[in-house]
This record gives structure tokens, sequence and C-alpha cells, in this order.
């Protein structure tokens, strides 16, 4: 049972809940400067690094003549904070034992120059308040799984922490990241990086950037999703398909918070929050040998668990009339219709009950939406018990048969080509021209997705 705790600002604390953590564990490197010309500064970073050194762009800042202007990093590591010299003119020192790179022990004291230091890791935990609210960003739905989720995503956007998104296709994982940028005040843009793309090597150079003349071919230079990210968000989606041999990279930017371009010795400095998402279940990947554990522990710092559509199955009249107002359809929705979205089971969740609503729209025009209309697999419905597997239903790629009134055939068809022109339209702007992503959204074949780009003379064909 929840036993809901009204706090000041109109949300509340609910203390039992089964599907989400509740509070949320933060992870910080905090230091303070014991002795030297900085003494008595102190600071707590949610960052997996932090840099010590007098030029400006390191995290703490120092003033000691006798330190180096990039003096020393510090790691969060699963196994403890790692202190790394990075080449200081006079040396980093553990109860003064100079060291290049060395775990710090509980209660050392760290000296740089003249400059004394205690570091240490700090866990904070947070209690999530869940609001009383029907939506947050591009989310709706007022279910008590909803609403915890609202509370997770307010804790953790303004934060710099890593999130990785677990859910089935359609269910909103893209939406959540775009929530949690929203809220950030993160400045830089939001990317989307899909890391399902078929060819290793583009995935790794649309990921990392390349400079001009890395490898045959390449004529320009490359920028990459990280730096394109920077000050911002970059959301790795399918981040289960990243090649074995690629994550130690991604690994080292995440640590380092510094991206080299491939073909480049030159490392560069990136401040981007990462969030990353798969359907994929990874801690089984890791024991399977195919997702590095290392990657899989700095990943998932805050994990986040989305919900199927079937299982908030009581959103779905909020989310259906969303969708209707958002795509513009005009059809009203019966209620045995509204019934019978509620006891599907939605494979293909969000993503598949709005492209049901578009083909029943379009089949229906001023006429109210009943069942028939929505030509729902049978096999599907009801919902309860029923799960099947998480494979999005494509575009139909007939024209339902329409019930009375129906539309001719052929303006019918000419409807639905409409509607499919404008998915794919937005489907591309939404995913940066990435037609391996947009085929994926839609439930369709690359090799048909080209087709359609073609007919519909959108974009340059390749
Ligand atoms: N709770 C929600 N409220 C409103 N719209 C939603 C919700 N969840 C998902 N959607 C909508 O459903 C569609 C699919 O969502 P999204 O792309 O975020 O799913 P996804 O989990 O990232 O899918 P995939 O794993 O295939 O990339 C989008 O149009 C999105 O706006």
């Amino acid at each position: 049972m929840l036993s809901p705790t009204p706090v000041a600002d109109g949300t509340e604390i609910i203390v039992a809940a089964a599907h989400l953590p509740l509070s949320v564990q933060f992870e910080a490197i905090e230091l303070r400067v014991l002795a030297g010309p900085d003494a008595g500064q102190e600071i707590s970073l949610g960052l997996p690094s932090v840099r010590i050194g007098t030029a400006s762009d390191n995290d703490l800042l120092l003033t000691d003549r006798a330190i180096s202007r990039r003096h020393a990093e510090i790691r969060m590591t699963p196994d403890g904070l790692l202190l790394r010299d990075l080449g200081s003119t006079n040396g980093t020192f553990i109860n003064d034992v100079r060291i290049t790179e060395a775990y710090i022990p509980e209660h050392a004291e760290c000296r740089l120059g003249y400059t004394r230091l205690s570091i240490r890791q700090h866990t904070e935990e947070r209690k999530v308040a869940v609001p009383r609210q029907d939506h947050l960003g591009e989310l709706v739905g007022a279910s008590e799984r909803m609403r915890e989720l609202y509370g997770l995503i307010r804790a953790v956007a303004p934060t710099p922490t890593t999130v990785h998104l677990h859910g089935e296709s359609g269910a909103g994982k893209e939406s959540v990241a775009r929530t949690l940028h929203g809220l950030s005040s993160r400045r830089g843009p939001l990317v989307v990086f899909d890391a399902s793309v078929t060819d290793p090597e583009m995935v790794r150079n649309d990921l990392f950037g390349h400079i001009k003349g890395a490898f045959t071919g390449a004529t320009g230079s490359r920028e990459g999703a990280f730096r394109q990210a920077n000050n911002g968000t970059l959301f790795i989606d399918e981040i289960g398909e990243l090649p074995l041999d690629l994550q130690p990279r991604l690994l080292r930017v995440l640590e380092t918070r510094e991206v080299i371009p491939i073909g480049s010795d030159k490392p560069l400095r990136v401040d981007v929050r990462v969030i990353t998402a798969t359907h994929r279940d990874l801690e089984s990947m890791v024991k399977d040998g195919t997702f590095r554990a290392d990657l899989f522990y700095r990943l998932s710092v805050v994990p986040i668990e989305l919900p199927a559509l079937r299982e908030i199955a009581e959103d779905i009249p909020l989310i259906a009339h969303h969708l209707c107002e958002r795509l513009q359809l005009n059809s009203r929705i019966s209620d045995t219709a509204m019934a019978a979205l509620q006891n599907y089971a939605w494979p293909g969740n969000v993503r598949e009950l709005r492209n049901v609503l578009e083909r029943a729209a379009v089949m229906c025009g001023e006429r109210e939406i009943q069942p028939d209309d929505l030509r729902l697999p049978k096999e599907l419905a009801p919902s309860k018990g029923n799960a099947p597997a998480a494979t999005p239903l494509a575009i139909p790629p007939t024209i339902p048969v329409a019930s009375t009134p129906k539309p001719s055939a052929a303006a019918a068809r000419a409807q639905l080509k409409e509607i499919e022109r404008r998915m794919i339209v937005d489907a591309l702007e939404r995913n940066q021209n990435n037609k391996a992503a947009v085929a994926r959204e839609l439930g369709i074949p690359l090799s048909t997705l080209k087709r359609r780009l073609k007919e519909y003379q959108i974009g340059e064909e390749d």
C-alpha cells in the first residue's frame, strides 16, 4: 500500500512502491584543500572524473605556483578513486609517496606542490518525490508507474549523472531522454545517436568523429556526436548493439570526459551528459561476454525502467487523447473502441498506438472510431497475462478494408500515402536524417524506407 507524505511544493513522497527505486544514489568526488595557498576550498562534483591544476579549465582550480597547469586527475572506478599524475613537474603524492597512478586509500592525504588535499568518494541517497501530475515534458500518463517515473526524472535531470533507460521498443525511451534534457538546464543541444547502425565503422566515425585523411575516403573531418552534444546531452539509443571493440573507447570518453577523433592523437575536452537506452538485458549480455562489465557499471549509475504500455493500461485513454491532439486527428474514439485499446497487448507500445490511431482516423473520417476500425490483431487481445515479443507493428503495406461509410479505394490510398509520407518526414527530422533509425522507429525494413523515400521524393536517395 502507498502511504503518501505531502511536502511543501505539492508533491508527495510515496514510501512504498514496487517498480522503481524511490531513492536515487548520487556519487560525487569530494575535495577539501587542507593546507596551501587555497586552504579552505571545498568542492563536491558528481562527475566520473575530476581534473586538478592551475589552468582555468580544471574542475579544481588552484593557485599554488608549485602545481602544473594540468597536474592530476581523479577517476571514479568500481574499485575506488584512482589518482593519476598528468606528467606534472613537481609530482603527485599519497601519504608522501610519489605516485604516477594509485588508488586513494581511506583517510589518506594527497599532496600536489604545497597543497594538501583530502579526497573522498561521497554517496548521497536522495528520496524521490512522486508528483501528482498527469504529464511531464513529452510524457503523458497519470498511473503510479508514470508518476514514479516523473519523480525520478525530476530528481535526476538537474544532475550531470549518466542515466541508463531500459524498456521495450516504442515505450518512450527517447521521450524520457528529451524530457531529461529539457529539465536539465544544459545549454547545448540534445543529440540522438543510434548505435544499432549495422556498419561498425560508421558507428565509430559518427560517435567519436574523425580528422581529414583518417582513413581511405575521409576527404574531410567529422565532428562526431560527442562534440556535437558539447554542453548538452548525448542520447545513445540501442547501446546494447555497440560493437565490443568500440566499448573501451566509449568508456574512456565517459571516464576522462575527453574524446579523441579517429586518426588524431589529440584529446578534446567535452562536457556532455550521456543517456543510454536499450530494450535488451545488458546484465545478461555482461554475463555472456557481449557487453563489457566496466562500461555497464559506468552507464548504469542511475538505471530507469520504463513501463510497457500494457502495464499502464489505465493511462491509455489519456495517452490516446494526447496523441489525437498532437497528430490533429479529429475522430472521436468510442467507449467500446477505447476498451479494446485498453485490452490489447501493445507489443510496439505507444508508437504502435500512434500508428493504429492514425490509420483508424483515416478510415473513419468524421465518424466515431469503433473497435473494428482499430484492426488490432486478435491474437494479442486481451492483454491480461499475455506478454508478446517486443516487435513493433509495421505500417500496414495494404489498405485495410473499411467499414461503412468508406472512402473510395483511391481516396483511401491517397490519404494513407499522405500519412505515411508525413510520418517519414517527421521521423527523419526526429532522427537527424538517420535512415536506419527511421526504419526502426517506423517498424519497416531499411530497404522499404529507401523505396518510400524515392517514391515520395524525400531528400536525396543514395
Ligand atoms: N508516455 C508517453 N506519452 C506520450 N507519448 C509517448 C509516451 N511514450 C511514448 N510516446 C510517443 O511514442 C512514440 C515512440 O516513443 P519513443 O521514440 O520515445 O520510444 P522508444 O522507446 O525510444 O523506442 P525505440 O526503442 O524503438 O527507439 C513517440 O512518438 C513518443 O512521442
